[in-house]
């Protein structure tokens, strides 16, 4: 579905990406980790089309990453993207505008579902409902690949919990989910696949279930062994 070969990302002080080549399949839900500032959202952005590889390529079902890539792929980054006046209901109508697969009905279903109500001030959300916010505008797309940027970060446990499920409930139709996230232990339970990066190169990649037996070790041990 996806193919990374040898991307490489370079700023002028800092080679975030550094010559990275996976493959990604469709169906599954991938957990993409790393420490800070191990190229993680870099990789993302190349993904999704908003900054382009120094080297290398990205191309999405066979073709490069360009217009078709874009309206499949729905990413939700780390940054919040709602203007002062927006309410949670000029969110879901900001975003109609910008993607033709934003589906109203299946908004509407997730602001339920996140306790979020149409009539709240996007900006007045405490920190966890603004992240249950943008996970509705993002999953609310009929995309085929969902990548979610620290869906998790600053959110708690409860919330994290009906955030997971909710993510997983869109994963049954089919979809492919890659999500970022330091919180390793909460995404081994639902991971089919886990992806390691480290400053900016692939360290490790498989079958979740793969791993954890060749290496005799949770996804989290493993974690800990690599970035320790
Ligand atoms: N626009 C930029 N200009 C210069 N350096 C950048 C830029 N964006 C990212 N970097 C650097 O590239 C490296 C990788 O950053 P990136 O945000 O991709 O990491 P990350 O794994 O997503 O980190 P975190 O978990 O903290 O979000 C970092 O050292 C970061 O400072």
């Amino acid at each position: 579905m996806l193919e990374c070969k040898n991307v490489v990302k370079k700023y002028i002080a800092k080679t975030a990406v550094n010559g990275i080549s996976l493959e990604i399949d469709s169906g599954r839900i991938y957990a993409l980790l790393g420490p800070n500032g191990s190229g993680k959202t870099t990789l993302m952005k190349m993904v999704a089309g908003l900054i382009k590889p120094t080297n290398g390529s990205i191309t999405y079902q066979g073709l490069p990453i360009g217009v078709e890539s874009k309206a499949a792929i729905a990413y939700m980054p780390t940054e919040t993207f709602f203007y002062n006046y927006m309410t949670v209901r000029d969110v879901g109508r900001y975003y109609k505008d910008f993607f033709p697969d934003f589906n109203e009905k299946r908004y509407e279903d997730l602001v339920q579902r996140m306790d979020l109500n149409m009539k709240d001030k996007a900006k007045s959300l405490s920190s966890g409902l603004a992240a249950k916010l943008k996970i509705a505008a993002t999953l609310a797309r009929d995309a085929e690949l969902y990548m979610l940027d620290e869906p998790l970060n600053g959110i708690d446990i409860i919330t994290r919990e009906n955030i997971i499920t909710t993510i997983l409930e869109s994963a049954k139709e089919n979809k492919t989910i890659v999500i970022s996230s330091h919180l390793v232990d909460e995404l081994e339970k639902i991971i089919d696949h886990a992806i390691f990066i480290k400053n900016g190169s692939l360290e490790l990649i498989g079958d979740a279930e793969d791993l954890r037996e060749t290496k005799g070790k949770s996804i989290v041990e493993i974690y800990k062994e690599i970035y320790a």
